[in-house]
């Protein structure tokens, strides 16, 4: 079996291409951005005409947090629009089967009932800061969605709620909320700070994963029996969300990460910074039924996070 891991230096990619050299059962194709740009439509159909995968993992993707969403809209629509047309459209002409793309939470309304629920997808406005990146999403979804009916692949995709762990993007700026603040407490902490400043109300709502039980759920999927998905999904509603089940306020978790690393003065808010959507909270019962739960508890996860965090020297620190 030859899977194609798109994306495989990223965050959740390498945690896949970490669990899929574990199971030691494939043979593994990677490219870089920089050997193979997903953008390029020739480039990415010469590659799957070469390569001829088996199975495609389609984790590359234009990523950030709130501001970096709100600050590059062009990129974040544009990029990823055209990494998920030419990849799906690219394995469909070269044969492949099964394939798997990564989604997000944020294809979902702004004011969706919680936990939101796969069936909520098209139901109402999405939440402005993310729009451009939600709409490349749901285009992902339909791509696979479409190319099932119309010449009977089996592409599947999954929508992960907010990520974090070991390959996280820890900029200060572009990043997601969690390594932001482990970056920001840690540096608060080291130089004796006594005040660290949060972006928002902290009121908002967020759920997290650690990235080892996502890359375990994606492979879970992935392998699922075609009768199996197809009795738990519909042809038009085919995505399955991705979650913990349970969500944190952003105050609560920046008191969570001031404990891991140790700061103890004091966390303020910057009100001029965007909230986002107040609550997004998955409803994981599809993926719950056909056997699959998360298990990494968020605080064990963070510690294991910033110990990985502290691992990395200055240059390392991934300003992406
Ligand atoms: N992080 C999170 O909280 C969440 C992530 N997701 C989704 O999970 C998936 C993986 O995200 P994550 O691992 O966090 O992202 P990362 O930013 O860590 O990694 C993304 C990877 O995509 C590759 N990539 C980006 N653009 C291109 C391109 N033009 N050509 C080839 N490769 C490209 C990069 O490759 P290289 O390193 O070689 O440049 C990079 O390694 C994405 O689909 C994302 O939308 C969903 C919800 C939450
Ligand atoms: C995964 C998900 O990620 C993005 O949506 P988001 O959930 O809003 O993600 P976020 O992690 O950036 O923020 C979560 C909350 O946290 C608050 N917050 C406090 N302090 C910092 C801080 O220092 N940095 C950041 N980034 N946020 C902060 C911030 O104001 C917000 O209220 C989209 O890209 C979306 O497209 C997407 O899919």
């Amino acid at each position: 079996m030859r899977i194609y891991v798109a994306g495989h230096r990223g965050m959740v990619g390498g945690a896949i291409l970490r669990q899929l050299q574990a199971k030691g059962d494939h043979q593994l194709i990677t490219r870089t951005s920089a050997e193979l740009d997903l953008t390029d439509q020739a480039a990415v159909q010469a590659f799957f005409a070469e390569e001829k995968p088996d199975q495609v993992i389609l984790a590359a993707a234009k990523v950030g947090g709130i501001v970096a969403n709100n600050s590059y809209p062009a990129q974040f629509i544009y990029e990823n629009l055209m990494i998920e047309c030419n990849v799906i459209h690219a394995a469909y002409l070269a044969g492949v089967q099964k394939l798997l793309q990564l989604g997000s939470s944020c294809i979902y309304p702004k004011m969706a009932d919680q936990p939101m629920a796969e069936a909520a997808l098209l139901t109402g406005p999405l939440e402005p800061t993310n729009e451009p990146y939600a709409i490349a999403k749901i285009a992902g979804i339909k791509l696979c969605e479409s190319y099932n009916r119309q010449y009977g692949t089996d592409y599947r995709s999954v929508m992960p709620t907010n990520l974090y762990g070991p390959g996280d993007n820890f900029h200060p700026e572009n990043s997601h909320v969690l390594p932001a603040l482990i970056r920001r407490f840690h540096l608060a902490a080291q130089s004796g700070a006594d005040e660290v400043v949060i972006w928002g109300s902290g009121k908002p709502r967020r759920e997290f994963l650690h990235v080892d039980d996502m890359a375990a759920a994606s492979l879970f999927v992935l392998g699922l029996d075609a009768e199996i998905y197809a009795a738990n999904t519909e042809s038009m509603l085919s995505h399955i969300n991705v979650g913990s089940g349970s969500d944190i306020s952003i105050r609560e978790l920046a008191e969570m990460v001031a404990g891991i690393t140790g700061f103890t003065g004091k966390i303020t808010q910057d009100a001029s910074k965007p909230d986002g959507t107040m609550r997004k909270l998955m409803d994981v019962s599809r993926l719950a039924q056909m056997g699959w739960h998360s298990s990494i508890a968020l605080e064990d996860g963070i510690k294991g996070t910033y110990d990985w965090f502290l691992t990395l020297d200055t240059d390392e620190l991934r300003q992406k």
